[in-house]
């Protein structure tokens, strides 16, 4: 009889191979996760699958945040956009060493500043090296050990390369770069796009339509990012392109069912009761469009998923108002 392998084993196996995956330096350091959400999560179990000392903290477990910071070589912070200010001035007021690395890895803008979380990081410690770590990292694959590759960048080399070897493994690829806003903007304007992707697969437009939005998004991506002084070819990496392709073609991605639900008529609100989770392309919009006017940068495809979230459109007039655009050059200022 023939041994037939089912696809099932075949997943399994390919899945062992990445679980027994070694790390890629044998240093150890011992490491503050800030948010034990889904993200925070899911990177405690690749720095635990390194073999690193981790002190995992929120603000709904009971462990006391002075205490894990006093021998810590590295912060990493996982929290949601709304709680990045207050936990970076809380741990102002606790104390840092200098030689601590904080690894922000929170994909948003603040409302209030319009700044990303790596900037209120450097404000808050000046002295610190501060690393970004961004890319298509879906939390439920790198937990169910799939294989996966991420950036982290940073102005200061040693450090990106520091946390580069802290992360990486045969499971999970880690590369630098020497730009941490446009690492951080691809991770953060791609949520924005994701609903606009879930908008349009709810609405089944089909993969020409799907190809010209994300086409055109990547093109917003960098305007924008340019403009807040990031690189474009950071755009076309892992960060940017990666990110926006995993998030905006996958119903694990949170952003990509808000707007799959909003093209199924249900409301924002509903959607992001029945959500588990955060998704940050809600209050990026908001943000980003704030920004947009202000500084007068183009935004067209952000600026309908803008109407979309606030009720003043629907998902079939947003598309409508996407296509009846003047007629231009493809590539233009
Ligand atoms: N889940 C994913 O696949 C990925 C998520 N991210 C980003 O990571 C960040 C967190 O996402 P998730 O873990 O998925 O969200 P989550 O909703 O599962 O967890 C959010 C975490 O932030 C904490 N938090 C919220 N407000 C806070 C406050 N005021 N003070 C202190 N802590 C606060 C919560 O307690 C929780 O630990 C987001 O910016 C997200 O875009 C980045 C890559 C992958
Ligand atoms: O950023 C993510 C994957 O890289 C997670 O996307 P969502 O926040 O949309 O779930």
């Amino acid at each position: 009889m023939v041994n037939k392998i089912s696809q099932a084993d075949k997943r399994r196996e390919i899945i062992k191979t990445f679980d027994s995956a070694y790390p890629v330096s044998s240093e150890k350091a011992t490491l503050a996760i800030i948010g034990a959400g889904a993200w925070g999560s899911a990177l405690a179990k690749l720095a635990g699958h390194n073999q690193h000392e981790i002190h995992l903290w929120s603000r709904s477990l009971n462990v006391n945040l002075s205490e894990i910071l006093q021998d810590v070589d590295i912060i990493v912070s996982a929290i949601s956009m709304k709680g990045v200010n207050e936990t970076a001035e809380k741990i102002k007021k606790i104390g840092l060493s200098e030689k601590v690395i904080i690894v922000t890895a929170t994909k948003g803008l603040d409302p209030a500043t319009r700044r990303t979380p790596s900037q209120i990081w450097e404000t808050n410690f000046p002295n610190n090296s501060v690393v970004v770590l961004s890319g298509p990292n879906l939390s439920k694959e790198i937990n169910d050990k799939l294989p996966a590759a991420t950036v982290v960048a940073s102005k200061n080399k040693a450090a990106a390369t520091t946390v580069q070897n802290i992360f990486a493994s045969g499971l999970f690829r880690v590369y630098s770069s020497p730009d941490p806003i446009g690492t951080e903007l691809g991770g953060t304007l791609k949520n924005v796009i994701a609903i606009a992707a879930g908008v349009c697969d709810g609405l089944e437009l089909g993969t020409n339509a799907k190809s010209a939005l994300l086409t055109r998004a990547l093109t917003e991506m960098i305007r924008v990012g340019n403009h807040l002084g990031g690189q474009t070819e950071t755009f076309f990496g892992l960060s940017g392109l990666g990110d926006m392709l995993a998030t905006c073609s996958s119903s694990l991605s949170r952003n990509y069912r808000v707007g799959y639900g909003l093209a199924q008529g249900k409301s924002l609100e509903k959607i992001l009761d029945e959500l588990q989770g955060t998704a940050e392309g809600v209050n990026t919009t908001n943000v980003l469009i704030d920004l947009a006017y202000r500084e007068e940068i183009r935004v067209p495809i952000s600026h309908q998923v803008f109407l979309l979230l606030n009720g003043k459109i629907t998902p079939e007039e947003a598309v409508v108002a996407l296509m009846e655009r003047d007629l231009k050059a493809e590539f233009c200022d």
